[in-house]
């Protein structure tokens, strides 16, 4: 997993904006998750831009032809990187919502089990892809991902997320794929 404070941007005050512009909600959706909540980072423009910037700089000179954005929070970033980079954007969505052919893959989650399905023809044989999501945990979501990208031929370039749990699961998980995170998860504190 590759920090971006580890990777250039040390000191970078935007990375503290966006860290302190998470909310950390316990026992959401379920009694143990500390549940990041990122609705408050994008609604303060200024950390929302700093966030959606700080990706585009990094991708824009990589030859990436296509932004996959994961179902439902990776939606709300992916499309501004791929406008800001010049690629195509592709949704990768949960079961039954694409109206076309699609191809499945099933994963787990921190609290459940789930599948994300692309739809056949979005990308082709050779389109170098760049896979965002709001936050990794276990990896899970981003390797089916990952899977139904390089199924249809596409090369995976890199993962981005705006959060990163230090799951350690996740990097087997991502089978050697490039990660890369903006911040760690946000610590709870009851008392302010
Ligand atoms: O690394 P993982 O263990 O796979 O977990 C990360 C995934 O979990 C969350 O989505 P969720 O499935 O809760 O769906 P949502 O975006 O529709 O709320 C999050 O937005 C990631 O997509
Ligand atoms: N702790 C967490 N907070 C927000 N989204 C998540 N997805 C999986 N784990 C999560």
């Amino acid at each position: 997993m590759m920090l971006a404070a580890e990777n250039g941007l040390r000191g970078d005050p935007r990375l503290k904006g966006i860290s302190e512009a998470i909310r950390v909600v316990p026992n959401f959706p379920k009694p143990g998750i500390m549940f990041q909540d990122i609705t408050a980072l994008v609604s303060n423009h200024k950390v929302f831009k700093d966030t959606v910037d700080l990706f585009v700089d990094r991708y824009r000179d990589m030859g990436i032809s296509v932004v996959a954005g994961v179902e439902a929070r990776g939606f709300i970033f992916a499309p501004s990187i791929a406008l800001g980079i010049g690629a195509k954007f592709i949704p990768l969505r949960k079961p039954g919502k694409l109206p076309g052919e699609v191809i499945s893959e099933a994963y787990e989650l921190e609290y459940g089990n789930d599948c994300l399905e692309m739809h056949v023809g979005a990308v082709e044989q050779g389109d170098r892809a760049l896979v965002i999501d709001d936050l990794v945990a276990t990896g899970g979501t981003l390797s089916a991902a990952i899977s139904l990208l390089e199924r249809v031929g596409a090369e995976v370039i890199e993962c981005a997320c705006v959060i990163g749990l230090p799951e350690v699961e996740g990097r087997r998980r991502l089978d050697g794929k490039p990660l890369y995170i903006l911040v760690g998860p946000r610590q709870y504190n009851s008392i302010i």
